[in-house]
């Protein structure tokens, strides 16, 4: 039976930010299986910020939590749940033994009764990885130091204001609606700085006059700048990703 797969594709033309014309819908059939193919049906796409920077050509990358449709790979049986660099489209033939992107391969996940399998894309996958590694092994907290988090509503930064709190550092979290500031409090930061609305100096000023340990940077640009500025000396600044540039033109490769 031939499968056909719905693809997302990029047309173009595109320049700052991403708009609804630059996504197609397109159909590509599938291939049969040979030894150690897999056919993954798609059960949640994952979206995020490198896209914008990493979209090679006309196909979008990202990872995808999938199930195991068919098989001819006694490792993957039917029915598993994996998940895998396979980018913006609802079924794939897949390799199991073949390195995929930046050397990633389809990786086998626990399917946890009562918790959602999109966790593998957040919390549970690469952003909070990210989150966890960078937090513990290069910002060097200690108890009572103070930690800026930006786009701390976001995936990797929900995450290293949670990592931070079990550390016991006090936590100001950066983000841009009331709606998300109130989220982080209620995951137990210590502040909340709606950059939208607040004077993001004198409001660090507020929740820390002494100043800052560590800043924990998603987003660079004049955010950025106004943290840096509040360092304390010995502090430390993990620059994880800039978000707030990426849409410039001059920093995309993106069609
Ligand atoms: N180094 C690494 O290995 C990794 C780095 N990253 C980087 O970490 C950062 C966060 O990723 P992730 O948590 O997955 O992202 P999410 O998609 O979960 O969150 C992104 C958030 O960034 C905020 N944002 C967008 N534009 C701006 C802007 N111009 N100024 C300020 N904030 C902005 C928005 O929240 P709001 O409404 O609050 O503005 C948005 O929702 C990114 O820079 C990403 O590239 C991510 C994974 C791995
Ligand atoms: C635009 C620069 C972004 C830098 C920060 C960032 O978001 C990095 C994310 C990577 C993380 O370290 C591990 C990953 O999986 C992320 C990038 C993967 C890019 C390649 C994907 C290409 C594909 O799927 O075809």
């Amino acid at each position: 039976m031939v499968t056909m797969a719905k693809v997302w594709r990029l047309s173009d033309s595109f320049h700052g930010l991403p708009r609804v014309e630059n996504f197609v819908l397109t159909e590509e059939e599938l291939p049969s299986l040979s030894s150690k193919d897999v056919l993954i049906g798609a059960v949640y796409l994952s979206l995020d910020p490198y896209f914008r920077v990493f979209s090679s050509g006309k196909n979008l990358p990202g990872e995808q939590v999938g199930r195991v449709l068919d098989s001819k790979s006694a490792e993957y049986p039917v029915g598993s749940l994996v998940c895998v660099h396979a980018g913006w489209r609802s079924h794939s033939v897949i390799n199991v033994t073949k390195p995929r992107s930046y050397g990633t391969k389809v990786v086998k996940i626990v399917d946890v009764s009562g918790v959602s399998p999109s966790l593998w894309l957040g919390a549970a996958g690469m952003p909070g990885v990210t989150a966890f590694m960078a937090f513990h092994n290069k910002c060097h907290p200690k108890p009572g130091e103070v930690i800026v988090v930006s786009s701390a509503a976001g995936a990797v930064g929900s995450v290293v204001g949670q990592l931070a709190k079990l550390k016991g550092l006090t936590v100001i979290g950066i983000a841009g609606s009331n709606e998300k500031c109130q989220y982080i409090k209620d995951l137990g930061f210590d502040h909340a700085i709606n950059y939208k609305m607040d004077d993001i100096s004198s409001s660090l000023d507020t929740a820390s006059p002494s100043g800052v340990d560590i800043y924990f940077d998603n987003v660079g640009g004049n955010i950025s700048n106004t943290v840096n500025s509040k360092m304390k000396s010995h502090g430390r600044v993990l620059d994880c990703g800039s978000i707030s540039t990426y849409n410039d033109d001059s920093a995309s490769q993106g069609h």
